[in-house]
């Protein structure tokens, strides 16, 4: 029989050691969980559409960013496991209440990723990163770790059916809820990102605004092979990364949200420490590569808690071509 996410995760905790996080990954998972119901419910609670604020990126927040970050915020709360929590949606950390014990981890969050596709039932996700907490009373600085040092990455998916995706630093593993009995079980395990790709992602309304190296590979891709490339490729765009990094871990490809100069203020669009560090931690455990296009973004020394950083992961020969064009640029 299949297993669980628990026994599977307690399994992989008895082999390799390390910090036991066995119990905040079995929470994250809850939690995400029941974001799937506020999720997959829909209209139905009448959750669509914006509310009347906006976060710390300025971006119009929809209904479910606030409801799911309030859910995820909170569940994981009251866990005692945290010393400090931090999310898209809170402009600083959110100190944990008088009364609830800190523990020795911080969790960072992307609660609704792809949020904008709500409104329209095409799929969204969750985000998360495990790392140690210096202190029980961790100060912004304390948060601002590499992605090399996190003890777990991960994400869930609430597409046709509701997935969590995870690395602790032993290799790539997936797990699908089975929604009658409310369980993780484990569906994908070892999952690699081949090394070559005939697809890629990217949203080309921006054209105008990258760079010469990734102006150049895209233009290569979709000449194929009447422009020097020995195949043809196919494009694929949903706008939600949590989807866009799925399908590639499922069959590979290449995900770019690059450098622009739209927002001059702005160094991309995602934001290094609840997007980029944990969906690069499951790429490199996966085979891939996660880059900047100058840097291995897990080697990134974070300047603040919503950084924004250009994003190049994926199939490992098509991510080191791009590299490459942007050497000496
Ligand atoms: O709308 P665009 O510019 O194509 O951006 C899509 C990207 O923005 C994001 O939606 C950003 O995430 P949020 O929804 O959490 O802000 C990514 O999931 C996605 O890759
Ligand atoms: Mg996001
Ligand atoms: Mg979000």
């Amino acid at each position: 029989m299949a297993k669980s996410l628990q026994e599977f995760i307690v399994e992989e905790q008895r082999q390799h050691g390390g910090p036991d996080i066995s119990a905040l990954i079995f929470e994250i998972a809850d939690s995400c969980r029941r974001i799937a119901v506020a999720v997959n419910r829909g209209a139905l609670s009448g959750v669509m559409g914006y509310a009347a604020s906006e976060n710390i990126q300025g971006e119009t927040q929809k209904k479910l960013d606030v409801i799911t970050n309030d859910i995820f915020t909170h569940d994981n709360e009251i866990t005692g496991f945290y010393a400090g929590l931090a999310s898209e949606e809170m402009d600083d950390p959110y100190e944990i209440s008088a009364g609830i014990q800190r523990g020795d981890y911080l969790l960072v969050y992307d609660p609704l990723d792809g949020s904008s596709n709500v409104d329209v039932n095409i799929s969204v996700g969750t985000i998360f990163s495990i790392l140690k907490a210096p202190n029980k009373n961790p100060a912004v600085a304390d948060f601002l770790q590499p992605g090399v040092q996190q003890l777990c990455g991960g994400y869930a998916l609430y597409g046709s059916s509701t997935m969590m995706v995870l690395t602790t630093g032993h290799g790539v593993n997936g797990f699908t809820l089975d929604v009658e009995t409310g369980e993780f079980v484990l569906t994908n395990p070892g999952m690699m990102i081949p090394a070559d790709t005939a697809e890629f992602a990217i949203n080309m309304s921006n054209r105008r605004f990258w760079e010469a190296p990734v102006q150049r590979y895209v233009e290569e891709c979709v000449k194929g092979k009447d422009g020097g490339r020995e195949k043809n490729f196919n494009m694929r765009w949903v706008a939600s990364m949590v989807a866009e990094v799925h399908r590639i871990l499922c069959r590979g490809g290449v995900f770019m949200y690059p450098f622009d100069t739209k927002d001059p203020t702005k160094a991309g669009k995602l934001r290094l420490m609840y997007e980029a560090n944990p969906m690069s931690f499951i790429v490199e455990q996966a085979g891939g590569v996660s880059s900047t296009g100058r840097q291995r973004i897990m080697e990134i020394q974070p300047n603040g808690l919503h950084q924004r950083v250009p994003v190049i992961l994926g199939s490992k020969n098509e991510v080191d071509r791009v590299v490459s064009y942007h050497q000496g640029v």
